[in-house]
């Protein structure tokens, strides 16, 4: 899929797709898996804060729960120019990709392009739990 079509996807969700009673601030994200399918969402705040979902992470859940694990790039856009996701959501993207490209988009003809190393370095990710030394 090409990034405009990826950026149009998640312009939809922030229209669409959002549950955001206290912040106000809508943010959309579209992932497209490596076998080319694709998932969407907004992100989702509840009255005491701190469960709130952000918009990339309900896009990334929909698509694990569908047996998806693979992330190929992800499209963010928010309310402001150039919405970037928060550390959660980056550890949560380190977690199902091989360094996916993570487009982070004004409009769908105006965009930045990184790899989830340029914007989570030096990561631990689940290969660091691989050989854990048992303690019995
Ligand atoms: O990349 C981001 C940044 C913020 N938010 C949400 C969380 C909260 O609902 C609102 C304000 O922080 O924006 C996202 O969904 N993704
Ligand atoms: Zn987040």
């Amino acid at each position: 899929m090409k990034y405009n079509e990826l950026i149009e996807l998640a312009i939809y969700a922030r229209d669409n797709s959002t549950y955001t009673p206290y912040s106000k601030f809508k943010v959309g994200a579209a992932v497209e898996m490596e076998d080319g399918s694709t998932y969407s969402g907004g992100n989702i705040e509840i009255a005491s804060y701190s469960p709130t979902n952000c918009a990339e992470r309900t896009a990334i859940f929909k698509a694990v729960s569908e047996g998806k694990r693979k992330i190929k790039r992800i499209a963010v856009v928010g309310d402001n120019d150039y919405t970037y996701p928060c550390g959660v959501c980056r550890q949560v993207i380190r977690e199902f990709g091989e360094n996916p490209e993570i487009i982070i988009a004004n409009t769908t003809e105006d965009y930045r392009v990184y790899k989830l190393e340029d914007l989570l370095p030096h990561s631990f990710g689940p290969e660091d739990l691989k050989e854990v030394k048992q303690d019995v």
